[in-house]
């Protein structure tokens, strides 16, 4: 099976206020097994709304997203929950981890209500571990850094093992030292574990190690570019 997530003449429109906003216009993207893309765009672009809508978050008005060529608009919503389960890992600027649990007990969270062929506590060991947290398992996520919890944030996203990471801003709240060793540790996750990662990112300098930058304006895709694999 393959991964490859395609927006087919997708529309999203906000109505509020009797306003219609079109967040997304007509949008035709492919996104490979195991790319690296970052996608770019002045504020209110569509970025975030394109994310959501390919990790199920949120429905398209028009259009579809789908899955190894199959459509999610047509899945239950239980049926979605697997397939995020099974495929996706989301991180945020915010984070949106638990203040008073541990590290460990954060990145083991989206295994509680599951039934998974592995030692949850293990799994969530080495995930700790691939983002050099090996030695931060017990601490309070309220005794951390705001790079460290990033960094629980990426082991918690990869605790299933998706084929895709979505991480919307994952440097926005860091400072440039930790914003690069955030993006690395994205990128050495890619590269090891062949997880596709998609990543909205503000900052021009590190969208520009990305294989691929989509650059987005006014709800449309106007530039795509592919570079050389990164060194
Ligand atoms: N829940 C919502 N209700 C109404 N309008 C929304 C909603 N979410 C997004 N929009 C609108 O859709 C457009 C695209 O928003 P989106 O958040 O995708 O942009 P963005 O490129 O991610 O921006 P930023 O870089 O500021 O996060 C904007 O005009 C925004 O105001």
């Amino acid at each position: 099976m393959s991964h490859k997530m395609e927006c087919v003449e997708v529309s999203k429109v906000f109505k509020g206020d009797g306003v219609s906003t079109y967040a997304l216009e007509d949008i035709n993207v492919t996104f490979e097994e195991g790319e690296f893309v970052a996608i770019v765009g002045p504020s209110g672009s569509g970025k975030s709304t394109i994310l959501s809508l390919l990790g199920t978050l949120d429905l398209t008005t028009s259009g579809n997203v789908t899955y190894n060529g199959s459509p999610l608009n047509e899945y239950s919503s239980r049926k979605l929950a697997d397939f995020r389960f099974e495929n996706i890992g989301f991180i945020f600027q915010q984070f949106h981890l638990l203040p008073t649990l541990t590290a460990l007990e954060n990145v083991m969270s989206p295994l509680f209500s599951r039934k998974v062929p592995y030692n949850k506590k293990e799994r969530a060991e080495t995930m700790l571990n691939q983002v050099g947290l090996q030695d931060k398992y017990n601490s309070l996520l309220s005794q951390l850094s705001g790079g460290q919890q990033q960094r629980v944030a990426i082991a918690r996203a990869l605790v299933h093992e998706p084929n895709w990471l979505l991480a919307d801003e994952p440097t926005g709240n860091l400072d440039t030292d930790t914003g690069e060793i955030i993006f690395d540790t994205l990128h050495g996750l890619n590269r090891n574990k062949g997880c596709g990662v998609i990543v909205v990112t503000h900052d021009s300098e590190l969208a520009e190690r990305a294989d691929r930058i989509v650059e987005m304006k006014n709800g449309k895709i106007v530039r795509d570019t592919r570079k050389q694999a990164y060194a």
